[in-house]
């Protein structure tokens, strides 16, 4: 079953005295267990995809559902509800608080929901994410790659059941990009979280299990990466 399913999204823009039309009909299902890519030219519409999967962006038609909840007519109450309950983001800045060391970037989503601190969750996913032992370490002092490690034991935190990703690597040198890429589908594979990744990396489509081509605002599945 999809854990995400976008049906027919169709997002405009107004630009002047015309519309951009940044979506037109796309679909995207991504189920559990699934590393999906979402790959296209600069302007595609890629990250309004995205933004309508994280229901930050509301199509003007078409339909979205999450975990089987359909949300095209959803309030701002019950999509950031549903938003916190079910779904991890991954940015392409890693959006950490400098004031705050390593762990507390992960304890501050606990705030954010509300819930008691779990600094023992936050600690076994560092881990989890090759950070041993670094959770005193001010943010500052990580490299890029460990940062997007960070960012992603970060998103990890609320155990989402759709982890999303807008060009995670896009600042990161290529062995770093496949090392990240690589830990986004051991993730999968070990939690059965649904994973959509925007990325402009074509050198890392062989780790995907499916891959969609977003072409003006149109998408098309290619079922295997390969
Ligand atoms: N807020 C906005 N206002 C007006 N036009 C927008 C807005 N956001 C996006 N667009 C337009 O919608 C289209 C799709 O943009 P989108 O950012 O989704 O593409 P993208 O594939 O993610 O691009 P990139 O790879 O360069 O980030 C583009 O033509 C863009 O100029």
């Amino acid at each position: 079953m999809s854990v995400l399913k976008i049906e027919h999204a169709t997002v405009t823009y107004p630009d002047g005295n015309s519309t951009v039309i940044a979506l037109d009909h796309a679909d995207l299902h991504v189920s559990a267990n699934e590393l999906h890519a979402i790959v296209g030219e600069s302007g595609s519409g890629k990250s309004t995809l995205l933004a309508v999967a994280g229901l930050l962006t509301v199509p003007e038609s078409g339909s979205v559902s999450l975990v089987g909840h359909e949300l095209a007519d959803a309030d701002d109450t019950l999509r950031t509800a549903m938003r916190r309950e079910h779904i991890g983001v991954v940015f392409q800045q890693d959006n950490m608080l400098p004031a705050l060391n390593v762990r507390d970037q992960l304890l501050i989503t606990d705030h954010i929901r509300g819930q008691k601190p779990r600094p023992t969750r936050a600690d076994d996913l560092l881990a989890r994410v090759g950070l041993a032992g670094q959770g005193d370490r001010r943010i500052g002092r990580l490299s890029g790659g460990q940062r997007q490690r960070v960012a992603i034991a970060r998103a990890l935190m609320g155990e989402p059941d759709l982890l999303l990703a807008d060009e995670p690597t896009s600042a990161l040198d290529a062995a770093n990009s496949r090392s990240i890429i690589e830990l986004f589908r051991e993730v999968v594979d070990e939690t059965g979280v649904a994973c959509a990744i925007v990325t402009h990396d074509r050198s890392l489509l062989d780790v995907m299990d499916t891959v969609s081509e977003v072409t003006d605002g149109r998408t098309r599945v290619r079922a295997t990466a390969n």
